[in-house]
Order: C-alpha cells, then structure tokens, then sequence
C-alpha cells in the first residue's frame, strides 16, 4: 500500500458545485477536501488486489481510492475513506500505479468525481493504453469524464437512503462500454431497480449488474428474483468480501 501519513492544507476545496442535498451537511462532509493545495489530489489509498465487483471481477486491478465522499449510503463499507488521505500530485500517483503494474487501475472512494483532478487523472491513466475504470455513486454529473474511462454508475437504491441524490441525467450518457450497478437492500429496492432498468431501456444498452448489500440480502434470494424477472441482470457478489476477510481493508 502507498504511504498516506500526511495531509497538504494549503488551499480550498476543489469539490464540484451543484451537489443536492442538505448543503450544511454535505458541507461537513467535503471538510477533508478544504486543505488540499490545487493541483494534487487527497488519495486515501492506493493497491493492488483482484477485481472484486463489475465485469472485471477476478482480474488483477491496481486501485486508487480517493478521499471524502459527499453521500452517506446507509451499508456503506469504506467509510473509513470520508477522512484521511496523502495529497499527491498526478505524476505521484501515476507513478504508483504503473509500480504496481497499471493495466486495469480502479478509481474509486469515497466519491472519486468531487476532486477535479480525477479528471485529468483519468486522462493520464488513459494515455498509458491502461484499462480505466471509473466506481462513482451516480451522485455527481459524469459528462466531463474522458470517453475512454468505462464508467460503473451506481444507481443508489431507497434503502441506500441517497436515492435523492441520484443525478438521472448520468443515465441518459451511458454507452455500451460503461456499466450500471444497483445495490440492493430489500425486495422494494429490487422491483424499484427493475422499474429503472426497464424505463430507461437499460438492458439494451449496457451491462446491468445488481448487488446484495453485503450481509443483508442472501445472493440465493437475489438469484430467484433475477431469475422471476426475465431480465438479462447480471448477479455480482463483492468477489474479494469472499476470497479475504469482509471486514479486510486494503483488498
Ligand atoms: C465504496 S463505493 C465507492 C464508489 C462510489 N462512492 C459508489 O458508491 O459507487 C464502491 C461500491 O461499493 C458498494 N458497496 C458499498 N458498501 C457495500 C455493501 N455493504 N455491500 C455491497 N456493496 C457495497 C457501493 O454501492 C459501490 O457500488
Ligand atoms: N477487490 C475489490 N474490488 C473492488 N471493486 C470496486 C471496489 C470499490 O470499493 O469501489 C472494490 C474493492 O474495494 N475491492
Ligand atoms: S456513495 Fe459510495 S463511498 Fe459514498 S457512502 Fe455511498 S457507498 Fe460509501
Ligand atoms: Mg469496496
């Protein structure tokens, strides 16, 4: 794992306007990002594991998770990102990755889309002839994200109790190369999924994966349910809560 000890506080936050929501609380929630000096950005991590989720489960990916994320997703499992973070530059970061390996590099958070300087990341990691893969909540716009990135929009469910943030415009710019993931809490937010795919044409136009959340919905009940309804949806369990321990961090 990189070396994350310390923080640049230097400058203000980079984070994107228009974000919905309660402002104060959102606030509060961008604080980690106000220090950062323009330019670099705050990394909480940065490793090389299998990939755990998407249609590149089971290939060897380098991650690099990005620092604070501006929802509160009620199952979340890396709210250990909301804080803490090294501020690197972009030459920093592509440097870790490529010793790590590049090919298929992840960015993910948190919310990778709050830093500005996600996007030029995403370019850099592009012009390497690397794999990008772009994990975002769906909760910020992603029509300044580089066309090469294959973007894994995560439409955030009622029983996330962020389904007020989704930015349903993100829908209407997937293409064929992206993915598009629910995570489901409950048999309500499985009918409320197939309601979405089915209106915005979703199977016929990219992958369509659903999720359990981890430890609340057995995989085995979310089979039957694709299965009931006749949709192309494809199953994912979090490959790496399998392989390592669910709490692990770091894989
Ligand atoms: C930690 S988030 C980071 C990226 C971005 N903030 C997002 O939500 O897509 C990565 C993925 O993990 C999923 N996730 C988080 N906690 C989970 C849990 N307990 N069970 C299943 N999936 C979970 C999220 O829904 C998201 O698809
Ligand atoms: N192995 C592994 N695969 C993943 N795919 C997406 C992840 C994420 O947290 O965004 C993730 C993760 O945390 N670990
Ligand atoms: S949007 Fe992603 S990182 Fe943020 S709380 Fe939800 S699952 Fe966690
Ligand atoms: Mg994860």
């Amino acid at each position: 794992m990189h070396d994350l000890a310390s923080t640049d506080d230097r400058a203000a936050s980079t984070a994107p306007a228009g974000l919905g929501g309660d402002a104060a609380a959102i606030a509060r929630r961008l604080k980690p990002l106000e220090g950062k000096a323009a330019g670099t950005l705050l990394v909480h991590e940065i490793y090389r594991s299998i990939q755990g989720e998407s249609t590149f489960a089971g290939l060897p990916c380098v991650f690099v998770r990005l620092t604070a994320c501006h929802l509160r997703c009620v199952y979340c499992d890396t709210a250990h990102a909301f804080r803490h973070g090294a501020a690197m530059g972009l030459d920093a970061v592509v440097e870790a990755v490529e010793k790590l390996g590049g090919g298929l590099v992840e960015l993910t958070g948190g919310e990778p889309l709050l830093q500005v300087e996600a996007y030029p990341l995403m370019e850099r990691l592009a012009d390497k002839g690397w794999t990008v893969l772009l994990e975002t909540s769906g909760g910020v716009a992603t029509d300044r994200v580089d066309p090469r990135v294959r973007i894994i929009l995560d439409v955030k469910t009622p029983a996330s109790g962020e389904a007020d943030a989704n930015v349903w415009a993100n829908l209407d710019r997937l293409r064929p190369t992206d993915e598009v993931k629910f995570v489901l809490g409950d048999r309500e937010d499985f009918d409320w999924s197939v309601e979405v795919v089915r209106r915005h044409d979703l199977a016929r136009r990219c992958p369509v994966l659903m999720s359990a959340v981890f430890g609340r919905v057995e995989p085995t009940e979310l089979a039957a349910w694709i299965l009931d309804a006749g949709l192309p949806i494809r199953l994912q369990v979090q490959l790496h809560k399998i392989l390592w321990d669910p709490g692990a961090r770091g894989v």
